[in-house]
């Protein structure tokens, strides 16, 4: 039975444990460049002991940014801002990993803390957004897209593999792909956002194309020997689950046929008015049905963040990793939070030397502890 703090082995690749810390804007670039906020954000968490730390969704291109403050690798010296956290995350001992995307019809919004949704058409900070058909989202991001030419599909994936080379080269080992959240890749699968007539539309195969021809395209380039993974949304909630998650795993097995390592279980979002059954491990259930029936490794999370949900879910064999995200915010340390709630032998050995030294002889406050 697989452990929560046991090793991963992926391609050539060993986690040192089941931790990640999923991909989580930062809202905090200007032009797609990091800086020193995402350098200390992304050293804090890859110290706190995770296998695997992954980059917020970085956009293949300045209208795939879901926001002004979104990170981008559409050039060569957001590569090398972005080399410089590969490099601190590997410091750290974890696993360096980035997220790619197209926000697609989400784009172009303002930050969550300024409101999160679309920038007015008058705006300057906006931009025309693109998707498989000209449907906007609706709610708070009602800006009507340009349905996409077969040019841009094709630059959008050529966008993709750039970023994918771009991140390969700036030292990232694990890359993820954002299929998920109704961003542009999702929304080429979700029947409510794309009513395309073509080759990219209809069908489940026409539906399926955009998504494994950027796979695809991607793993040329992605070297063999690393993870090359996707997060995405295989359920909706929203009345039709059954035949959605029987597509979604289909797809999965298409895309583990065309080279994925390993599919990142998530949800939708392709239309307002989910009803996402909120609660602890909610989605484990379904990360374990994906993984038993496409027969491909899994990573999943959503609310795992108890420290025996968060181990029962990997020893139950629902997930092989797990992605623990709030919690991390709250605290960076969190993975030796949870080898403290697990009753782990040594829980500061997750930390770096210069802090477990002190924490192994330390009982926690108010105990006082002796030097
Ligand atoms: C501030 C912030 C920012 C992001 C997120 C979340 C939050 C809180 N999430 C979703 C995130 O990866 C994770 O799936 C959710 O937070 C659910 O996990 P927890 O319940 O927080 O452990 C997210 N997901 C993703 O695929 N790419 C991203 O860039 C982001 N950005
Ligand atoms: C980029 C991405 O996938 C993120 C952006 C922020 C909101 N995320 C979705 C989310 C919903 C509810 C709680 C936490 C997260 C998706």
């Amino acid at each position: 039975m697989p452990h929560l703090f046991e090793p991963f082995q992926i391609q050539s690749l060993t986690l040192r444990n089941r931790i990640a810390v999923p991909p989580m804007c930062q809202y905090s670039a200007i032009d797609g460049l990091i800086n020193d906020w995402h350098l200390a954000h992304y050293s804090g968490l890859a110290r706190g002991g995770a296998g695997l730390v992954i980059v917020e969704a970085t956009a293949v291109s300045p209208e795939g940014r879901i926001t002004p403050g979104c990170t981008g690798l559409w050039n060569d010296g957001q590569a090398q801002g972005m080399a410089r956290i590969a490099s601190a995350i590997k410091a750290a001992g974890a696993v360096p990993g980035i997220q790619i995307g197209h926000a697609g019809r989400k784009a172009s919004a303002h930050r969550p803390w300024e409101g999160d949704d679309h920038i007015p058409d008058d705006d300057p900070r906006g931009w025309q957004t693109l998707a498989p058909s000209a449907l906007a989202f609706g709610g708070g991001l009602p800006k009507v897209p340009k349905a996409m030419t077969l040019d841009d599909i094709a630059r959008v994936q050529a966008d993709f593999v750039a970023a994918a080379i771009r991140a390969r080269d700036a030292g990232f080992e694990w890359l993820e792909l954002h299929f998920a959240h109704g961003y542009l890749a999702q929304s080429f699968f979700s029947r409510a956002a794309n009513q395309r007539t073509d080759a990219y539309g209809g069908s489940f195969d026409g539906r399926s194309r955009f998504l494994l021809e950027t796979l695809q395209a991607v793993r040329k380039v992605w070297p063999a020997h690393l993870p090359l993974t996707a997060r995405f949304g295989v359920i909706e909630y929203d009345g039709h689950d059954d035949q959605t998650l029987d597509e979604s795993i289909e797809l999965t097995r298409r895309f583990k046929a065309a080279g994925l390592d390993l599919l990142n279980v998530s949800m939708g979002f392709s239309a307002p008015g989910g009803r996402v059954p909120w609660g602890s491990g909610f989605l484990a259930p379904i990360a374990g049905r994906v993984r038993r029936e496409a027969e491909i490794a899994v990573a999943s999370g959503w609310c795992v963040d108890d420290p025996k949900v968060a181990a029962r879910v990997v020893a139950d064999g629902e997930m092989d990793v797990v992605m623990i995200g709030r919690a991390h915010l709250a605290d960076p340390h969190y993975p030796y939070q949870l080898a403290l709630a697990l009753g782990r032998e040594h829980p500061a050995a997750l930390l770096p030397t210069p802090y477990a030294y002190w924490l192994s002889r330390y009982r926690g406050p108010g105990t006082g502890s002796a030097q």
